[in-house]
């Protein structure tokens, strides 16, 4: 069994389409469209990377499927991780791409760069 499987909580699919829409609403009512330039998003991205390697660092090596870690701590990583999905969602659509397409286009490359060894 996947790891992914074995430790996600299940829950209805949630699409790229969709976040990129909701964070798109949630920019737009605040005012915040003008700050979200594609620099400003990337150093924001990047800003969160950075939030998320400090969850990380000094732990040692971390098992799949984070056996020990407490309850409060797999929620901060949780929010680290949603916090660089919304950068990054954000980024491709002010710049105009469909990151969902352009992830499957690459996972066709990636395959044909690194074939299947039987
Ligand atoms: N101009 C902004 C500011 C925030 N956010 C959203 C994206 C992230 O999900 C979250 C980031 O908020 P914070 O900068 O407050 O960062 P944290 O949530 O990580 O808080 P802290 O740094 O205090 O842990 O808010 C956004 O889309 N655009």
């Amino acid at each position: 069994m996947e790891i992914s499987q074995k430790f996600s909580k299940k829950s209805k699919d949630v699409s790229l389409q969709e976040l990129r829409d909701r964070l798109a609403e949630f920019a737009k009512v605040r005012g915040w469209e003008q700050y979200h330039s594609p620099r400003n998003l990337l150093l924001a991205l990047v800003g969160e990377v950075g939030e998320l390697s400090e969850i990380f660092q000094w732990k040692g090596e971390v098992a799949r499927g984070l056996p020990n870690w407490s309850p409060d701590d797999k929620e901060h990583l949780e929010e680290e991780l949603s916090d660089v999905l919304f950068y990054l969602v954000q980024l491709a659509d002010v710049c105009g791409l469909d990151l969902g397409q352009a992830a499957l286009t690459k996972i066709v490359k990636n395959a044909k760069k690194y074939p299947v060894v039987e």
